[in-house]
Parts: structure tokens; sequence; C-alpha cells
């Protein structure tokens, strides 16, 4: 963002103006959000760079538009453009404090204390000042975002605000989007200041990009809607390799995730003691039993199953890792393959990387932290976020990875990285992500049998499995997404988003 603002101003754009019309937008945004005289006292809190500029050009038109004003400004010195503001908002009248106490019974604060120029940990006088607002219950609105996060990696350096609402400048920057940011970034909206597109190339052009997932792109790769001249084999074949006797249930909503995605044909290998349970819980997939060991696992696959017949193969929910005999079969297999749970743990046996170079087919892997941490143990480089060590992952390894947690990152061997921007942490809860694994799955046997590009569904399932979620706590609270509910509203879920149903 530096380096584009940079371009910005060598080809003459003033720095002052860029800093009006950045902040003339905030200003607007803050109003619609919190009118007057609904919202009268607002404090507003001023760094020493340009985030407190822009925080201060705020600040002289809330006062203007007849809201009582008070600046917290705790460091007197800083940039000369934020000094000039500084100069006129105090000639104005407005009151500047280098203490937060008079601003904590205000209505409303405007935090511009630090956007991306934020370079060591914040403490002392600063730290406790936003400590005590934090304990406080008014609603902050953070610019660019909140005063203490990392730009890139969301950390927390030193202490930072809990913002209600982030108005992010310009470009999205990364750290709003990791998981160690969610507690204090609130609602996160983009105010576009109009950035040449040919800046933006110049600066990111050869590096790898990181996407937010967003409806309109999920719901384009959707397989909708279907040809009118097709039959069940021309809309996927999916064998989904799952269960044991110690795990039924992850075999069943593995089983329900994929109904869910509309594949044209699902066959379900379980143990063979778990065939009765599976038929007659999910009438329309095609149930396999597999011999068995003595725990309960599947031993290996029947004969009569010859793997080349499927379009994609799912392996790995609730299958211990007895079952992991199974696991080195399908790896070996020349299927495009959705690795989950017990699929993944058996594969960091095996040793992740050489196993996956071996693999000439599609691959992914759906693992939550802990498997992500047992596939690809953390280097030397401790520093590294999630976010680029999903990226790593995929670059190693040639497989697409998606890293499940609050706000689930899936990375492509092409070095992109795609974020789902929007959740709900109903779905923290044993068997979503086995719903997941489904859906994926289904979503993927569909598009080999179409012959369209596989990966961008990956996008659409884990879109999807949130939306789902977000519908289904709205219905019935965070408290009653179980994964079998889950998997029923993402039956109903997509008719909202697509205009005419198919
Ligand atoms: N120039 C403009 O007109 C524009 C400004 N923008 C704003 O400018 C911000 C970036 O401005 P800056 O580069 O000035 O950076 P910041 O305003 O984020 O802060 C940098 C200042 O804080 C000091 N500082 C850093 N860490 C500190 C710590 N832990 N304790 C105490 N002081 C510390 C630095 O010495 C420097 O003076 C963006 O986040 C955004 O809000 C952008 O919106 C784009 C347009
Ligand atoms: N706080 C949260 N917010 C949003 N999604 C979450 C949260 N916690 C977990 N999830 C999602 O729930 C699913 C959990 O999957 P997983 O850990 O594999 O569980 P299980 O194996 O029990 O199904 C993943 O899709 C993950 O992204
Ligand atoms: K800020």
């Amino acid at each position: 963002m530096s380096a584009i603002e940079g371009r910005l101003f060598a080809a003459g754009m003033p720095v002052a103006a860029l800093m009006e019309k950045v902040a003339q937008a905030i200003f607007k945004r803050v109003i619609a959000l919190y009118p007057h005289p609904r919202v009268r006292r607002i404090g507003v809190l001023v760094g020493p760079g340009h985030n407190g500029g822009d925080a201060l050009v705020v600040a002289r038109e809330l006062h203007f538009a007849g809201y009582e004003v008070l600046i917290y400004r705790p460091l007197s010195k800083g940039k000369e453009l934020t000094g000039q503001h500084g100069e006129y908002v105090a000639s104005l009248g407005v009151k500047f404090h280098d203490q937060i106490e008079p601003l904590l019974d205000c209505d409303l604060i405007v935090d511009g204390l630090f956007g991306f120029g934020l370079e060591r940990s914040i403490s002392g006088e600063i730290a406790e000042g936003i400590n005590r607002l934090n304990a406080q219950s008014q609603p902050v609105i953070s610019i660019d975002l909140p005063s203490g996060l990392h730009t890139d990696t969301g950390a927390v350096l030193g202490t930072a605000i809990q913002a209600n609402h982030t108005l992010c400048l310009g470009l999205w920057k990364l750290g709003l989007f990791q998981d160690q940011a969610l507690a204090y970034v609130g609602k996160a909206e983009l105010i576009d200041f109009d950035i040449p597109l040919a800046d933006i190339q110049a600066v990111l052009g050869d590096r790898h990009p990181i996407h937010r997932i967003t409806s309109t792109v999920a719901i384009a790769h959707l397989p909708l809607p279907r040809p009118q001249l097709t039959h069940k084999y021309k809309e996927g074949h999916l064998l989904a390799i799952c269960g044991s006797q110690r795990y039924m249930g992850a075999a069943l909503l593995c089983g329900l995730g994929a109904k869910a995605s509309g594949v044209g044909m699902l066959t379900i290998a379980v143990p063979n003691s778990l065939k009765p349970y599976m038929s007659q819980q999910l009438a329309d997939a095609l149930v396999v039993g597999c011999p068995e060991t003595a725990s309960g696992a599947i031993a290996h696959l029947p004969d009569s199953i010859d793997l080349s017949s499927f379009g994609a193969i799912a392996c790995g929910c609730g299958l211990t890792l007895d079952g992991m005999g199974v696991v080195q079969a399908v790896l070996e297999s020349d299927r495009p393959l959705i690795l989950d749970a017990d699929g993944l743990n058996a594969l960091a046996q095996l040793g992740t990387i050489p196993t996956l170079c071996q693999r000439q087919a599609f691959t992914l892997l759906t693992p939550h932290p802990g498997e992500f941490k047992r596939l690809f143990p953390p280097d030397q480089d401790e520093s590294e976020d999630l976010v680029r060590a999903v990226r790593r992952a995929s670059e190693q390894t040639g497989a697409v990875v998606m890293l499940k947690q609050a706000r689930t990152a899936i990375g492509y061997p092409d070095g992109s990285v795609w974020i789902n921007p929007e959740s709900t942490p109903a779905l923290a809860r044993g068997g979503s992500g086995d719903v997941l694994t489904g859906l994926s799955s289904g979503l993927i046997a569909q598009a080999i049998a179409r012959k369209i590009p596989v990966e961008p569904l990956v996008q659409t399932a884990v879109w999807w499995h949130a939306q789902a979620a977000i519908s289904a706590a709205l219905a019935r609270t965070e408290l009653g997404v179980d994964a079998v509910t889950l998997s029923e509203f993402l039956l109903q879920v997509l008719p909202q988003f697509t205009r005419s149903g198919n």
C-alpha cells in the first residue's frame, strides 16, 4: 500500500489532497452509521502519522456537522501534514487531551492512532489508554485498521483497539482477514479512493495475489444450470471412503454434505458393519460394505470396487488411522482426491511432500490448524502467518490446501490464496468439517464430469458452507447449528443467491 501511495504522490497527486479525499469518504460513512443527534459526543484518537491526519480531517468535518468533538493526541510530535491539521482543528476551539479519561464518556470513538505505519509494539501510556477504552462499551470505528494490529499478519503488537467497524482504505489489508485479528476488527468495510489500476498492477503485478471469496464469484462457479440433456453419471460420480465403528456419524455427515452438493451419483464405502446404518440414513447413496479390521475400521476396499470408474474420491472422515491402508491406495490412484481428517493424518505419516509430489491428479487437502501443523511442520520462521503458510504448503505439494479456521484460507499451487471473509462461530462444532468435505467433494466430482475448472469449486464450497451456517444461525441462533441441520440449510440457502433457483 505504501508503495502504491508513493506512486500516486510521485505522479503529482498532492499528499494533502489525497488525505482530504480519503477522510471525506470516511466522514460520510461515520455520519451515515452514527447520525447527529442520535450521537452527539465523538472522541477522536489521533496518532502522529497520516492515520492521525485522516482522523483530524474527520474530526474537523464532524465539528462542522454539529457534533461535539474531543481529541486524544498522546504524542504531540508527528508528521508535518498531521501537525498542520492539528493546528487548524485546535483553532476551531476543539479540545485536545493527552490523556484518554475525558473521552471515556463519548457516545462514539473514531480511532486514528496508527495505520499501516505501526512499526513497533505499543507500550506505556498509549497502551494503557487503549486498554481503558477497550473496557468501555461505546462503539469504535477504526480508520484503515484497528490501531495496534500488524497490517499483514493481524498480530496484536502490544495491545490493540477493539473496533466495532473498520473502514479499510483503498485496498484490503491482509491482517484484517487473519484469525488472530477477528476479535478486533468488527465489521470491515472498504473505503474506495480511486487508486488507478495501473498503479496497483505496477506494484503487485508479479506477486501472488490474495483474494476474498465473494458471493458473486462463488455462485458463478456453481454447476448451474444443468443442461437439459444429461443423466446421473454426467453429473459426477463421487466415491466417499469414510467411517469406522468408532466414528459412524462422520461418514453420515460427509454423505449429507455430498448429497447437498447435487452430485449425480454418490457411492459411500464404509466398514461392513456400518452398511445397514448408512443405507437406512442415506437412501440416495449407493453404500458399499468393506472388509474391516478388528478395531472396526476399513481394512481394504472390496475387489468389486474399481477406482477408475469414479470421477473423484473423498477419503478420511471418521476413518481412524487403522484405515491407513486405504488412504495409501487412493493416494496411489490417478483419481482426483479430497483428503480430510484421518486421511490427512495418514498422509502426514507417509510423508506429506514426497507422497504428494508423486501424484499427477488433482488433490485437495482440508486440514484444520492442528492437522495442518502435522502435515506441514512450521519452518524456522516463526513469524510466518497462516495465510503465508498455506500458500507455501500448496506451492510445495501441488495440492490445493484448504485451511479450515474461523476465516478459512485456500492456497493454490500458483501461489494465489483465497480467503472467505464471512462466516459464523456457529460452525465451531464437531461434524461441521465432515459436511464441508462431502460438499467440496460432490462439487468437484460435478466439475470433473462437466469438464469445467475444478479449483474454483473449492471456494464455492467454503462460501456455501459458511452461508448455510449464517442462515441457520439466523433461524436458530448460533447454538442451533448442529451438523445435520447445517446440511439441511445447505439445501435451502442457495435460492436466496441465485435469482431463478436454477
Ligand atoms: N497520505 C494520505 O493521504 C493517505 C493516508 N493514508 C493513511 O495513512 C496511514 C499510514 O500513514 P503513516 O505511514 O504516516 O503511518 P501511521 O499513521 O500508521 O503511523 C506512523 C507513525 O507512528 C509512529 N509509530 C509507529 N509505531 C509506533 C509505536 N508503537 N508507538 C509510537 N509511535 C509509533 C511512527 O514513527 C510514525 O510517526 C494509513 O494507515 C492511512 O490511514 C491512506 O489512507 C492513504 C492516503
Ligand atoms: N469460529 C469459527 N468461525 C467460523 N467457522 C468455524 C469456526 N470454528 C470452526 N469453524 C469451521 O468449522 C469447520 C470445522 O471443521 P473440523 O475442524 O474439520 O471439524 P470436524 O472434524 O468436527 O467436522 C471448518 O469448516 C471451520 O472452518
Ligand atoms: K487506526
